[in-house]
């Protein structure tokens, strides 16, 4: 009887029951059949001699059947004797004590290559080793060379980790589960210190630690590899920044932890920072080279803008005339050129005006410099408003304008554009508080039968307005061929006045001054006079403005100086007592020598200084008035008497003229030719002879030349006169006779 494990049983007595022979059989057959499948091998050892194995045993160590291994030596199974006794040496032992004994070792096929197996043996009976040991053998060849594989990539691998040049961390709940030895020496730790550690180690602090947490789980499970640039600390509290890569291992679950991938970057944010700032260095050198070059090419557009202006300007200046801005003579000149070549194309006419300014000169004296050129310009103005679009103006001499008319259809355009001109005129000129009344007088030459060059016409308008001049102020003359003989006549007349001092064919004459209650002569005016060979004598009226014009007055200043001075002292020594009168022009003041030239005319001829009277016109009086100021001063201090010629033409006011240590005021014969018949002239020489009283002042007038006049003037408390009644201007020599005649004064003095 067999239980279910077929071990012998007991009855009730508890007397062993043995299985029978039919069961034994069976028991047999069943451990055969499961010997035959088993997927083990097992053998039956005794005596280190195989008893008995199973099919599986044979075909583990390569042998067709179980039968070829019965009763062979188990040695044969072992690569070589030494492990078969090794193996004996280890198990016998554990086996004598009645264990299992187990191994893996490598054992030899039928074919003599060794293979991996793991045997367990027991001893069927420990106390008994004789009745033999049970041997299991599993093939685990494969599985040992699958084992050895992957040690040997493990291996590898921890090699790759190990000598990696990045650091690599497995982290498992953010805690580190494995690094490398690069990881660690980034952080600066051990790698043993680092295993189990949270990654909060390396972070800044905990909320910098969490948000990273939070950015990179957000992209690990979604299965993408999370990459950023972190900055991280190291064990000594440093910072430094690395490239970090990671990757789940599974995406769905994030706890099975991820691979990290660490590298530092410091060099590179280094380098990258100061390449930012090497480029920021740049950019901004750049900028300022830029800044610099902008500023210098506009300093150059600038300059070139400037020097553009300036020649502008310069071009404008050589072809304009500064004080009015109108074209200058050479200007004008090439647009006259222009207008004639197409008036020549066209078979048209054009004509050139010539206006001259009358009594311009004497006002210009009367005003200082800037008041003149004020005036001038306003008479520019007024000038270039009458021409309009009609013509070109231009000024080619202080008081000399020209104007270019192209359109001549009719002719009476001409006369129209005159009266428009005469017409702007008209209005009177303020300058300050003065006023003036200014006529012009124009002449016209017209193309092509007056020139068909621009100088030829300029020359004969010029001629013209001579002409319009000579013809009394204000009035307009056309050019014809006889004005050319005057106008030659006036060049001979230049020359012969430049030789005339040279020939001495300069005199002087006297005319006599009488003080009107003595009857007496007081003095003589000393007028020059010109015995012109071919000519008989010319008047001063003639040629003392163009000696003025040519700047000859001051030689011929100092000539009648020297003369009515030497006279006087001839005079003198003949026993008579007056005083000589000279005419002084504007030019012989502005000789910064000119007191001295007198004190040494006076020295020469042994005069008293008072013997001397000095004529000025209002106008030369009123120009540059501060200079003249002191010139009178100087002269009166020296004693020489002082008066004003033609007083009442010019513009000064007697309130005026106080400031000038003036002796005398002598009134101007165009008042005094009519003081008889014109009321207004009679005034006039009235309120002079009373205001010249109040100022201390003597009076004289010129121009007398009969009783009426004399009587009136006598009557008004004028002093002196001078004048055809009594003489008319005489040659030296006959004074003498004149002062001879003064013996009956009833004639020649008026009795109040
Ligand atoms: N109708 C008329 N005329 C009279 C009478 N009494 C004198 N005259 C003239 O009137 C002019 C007076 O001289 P002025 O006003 O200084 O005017 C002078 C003066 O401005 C200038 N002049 C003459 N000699 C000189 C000189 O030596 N130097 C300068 N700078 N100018 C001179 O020439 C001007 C003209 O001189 P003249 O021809 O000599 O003319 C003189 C004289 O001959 C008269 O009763 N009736």
């Amino acid at each position: 009887m067999t239980n279910d494990n077929n071990k012998p049983t007991r009855d009730s007595r508890n007397n062993l029951t043995l299985p029978s022979q039919q069961e034994l059989m069976r028991i047999l057959n069943e451990q055969r059949v499961i010997l035959d499948n088993a997927s083990v091998g097992i053998c039956f050892i005794l005596q280190r001699q195989i008893q008995r194995c199973n099919q599986r045993f044979a075909e583990i160590y390569g042998y067709d059947s179980a039968d070829q291994l019965v009763g062979t030596s188990s040695e044969q199974l072992y690569p070589d004797n030494l492990s078969f006794r090794k193996l004996g040496v280890e198990a016998y032992p554990s086996l004598a004590r009645g264990k299992r004994f187990s191994t893996e070792l490598q054992m030899r096929r039928a074919s003599g290559k060794p293979f991996w197996c793991r045997v367990t043996g027991k001893m069927i009976n420990p106390s008994s080793p004789e009745q033999g040991s049970i041997w299991i053998v599993d093939d685990i060849d494969q599985q040992r060379h699958a084992a050895d594989s992957l040690e040997q990539i493990t291996r590898q691998q921890q090699l790759i980790l190990d000598h990696a040049m990045v650091g690599i961390v497995f982290l498992h709940n953010r805690h580190v589960a494995s690094c490398n030895r690069r990881f660690a020496e980034l952080l600066g730790y051990e790698t043993d210190e680092l295993i189990g550690v949270s990654s909060q180690l390396w972070y800044a602090d905990k909320s910098i630690w969490q948000a990273a947490g939070e950015r990179y789980n957000a992209v690990l499970s979604s299965g993408r590899a999370f990459e950023a640039e972190m900055e991280l600390i190291r064990k000594d509290g440093s910072r430094f920044w690395c490239d970090v890569r990671s990757k789940a291992v599974d995406p769905n679950d994030l706890s099975k932890g991820g691979i990290w991938i660490i590298m530092d970057i410091s060099d590179r944010k280094a380098t990258e920072a100061a390449l930012v700032t090497a480029r920021q260095q740049l950019e901004q050198r750049v900028e300022e080279r830029t800044r610099e070059l902008e500023q210098v090419v506009s300093s150059l557009h600038r300059e070139i803008e400037e020097r553009k202006i300036a020649e502008e300007r310069i071009r404008h200046l050589a072809q304009h005339d500064s004080l009015t801005g109108l074209p200058n003579r050479g200007l004008f000149e090439s647009r006259l050129q222009e207008q004639i070549a197409q008036a020549e194309t066209r078979q048209d006419a054009l004509a050139v005006l010539f206006v001259d300014l009358d009594r311009f000169k004497h006002i210009n004296d009367s005003l200082g410099h800037h008041e003149g050129d004020m005036l001038l310009r306003s008479l520019a103005e007024r000038l270039r408003q009458a021409v309009g679009q009609q013509g070109t103006l231009s000024r080619i001499g202080g008081d000399e304008f020209v104007i270019m008319l192209n359109d001549i259809k009719p002719r009476s355009r001409i006369e129209q554009l005159i009266m428009r001109l005469q017409a702007a005129l008209v209005p009177v000129f303020r300058v300050g508080v003065q006023e003036f009344r200014i006529s012009s007088s124009i002449g016209v030459a017209v193309y092509p039968e007056d020139g068909h060059t621009p100088q030829a016409l300029i020359q004969h308008a010029d001629a013209a307005m001579y002409r319009a001049k000579a013809n009394g102020r204000n009035r307009y003359h056309f050019y014809n061929h006889r004005l050319d003989n005057e106008q030659s006549e006036r060049v001979e007349l230049e020359n012969a006045l430049f030789q005339a001092l040279r020939h001495e064919e300069f005199e002087l004459h006297y005319q006599p001054q009488i003080e009107i209650q003595s009857g007496r002569i007081i003095g003589v005016e000393a007028l020059i006079r010109w015995q012109r060979p071919g000519h008989g004598m010319v008047s001063p009226a003639n040629f003392i403005p163009l000696a003025e014009e040519n700047g000859l007055i001051t030689e011929i200043g100092s000539w009648v100086l020297e003369r009515a001075c030497a006279q006087l002292q001839q005079w003198q020594q003949q026993g008579l007592d007056l005083r000589v009168s000279v005419n002084l022009s504007a030019p012989q003041l502005d000789d910064a020598n000119f007191c001295d030239k007198v004190a040494r005319c006076l020295k020469r001829y042994r005069l008293d200084p008072s013997q001397l009277e000095l004529e000025l016109t209002e106008s030369i009086i009123m120009k540059h008035v501060d200079q003249t100021i002191q010139l009178l001063e100087q002269l009166d201090k020296m004693g020489v008497h002082l008066s004003v010629d033609d007083f009442g033409t010019g513009y000064s006011s007697l309130s005026y003229l106080k400031r000038f240590p003036l002796n005398k005021l002598k009134i101007d014969q165009s008042f005094v030719r009519e003081i008889c018949v014109d009321p207004d002239d009679a005034t006039i020489c009235r309120t002079i002879i009373s205001m010249a009283d109040n100022l201390n002042l003597t009076v004289i007038a010129e121009g007398v030349e009969d009783a009426d006049q004399l009587a009136m003037l006598a009557e008004f408390g004028c002093h002196q006169y001078q004048g055809y009644f009594f003489s008319r201007p005489v040659p030296a020599e006959q004074i003498p006779d004149l002062f001879d005649n003064t013996e009956q004064p009833e004639r020649w003095n008026y009795q109040i």
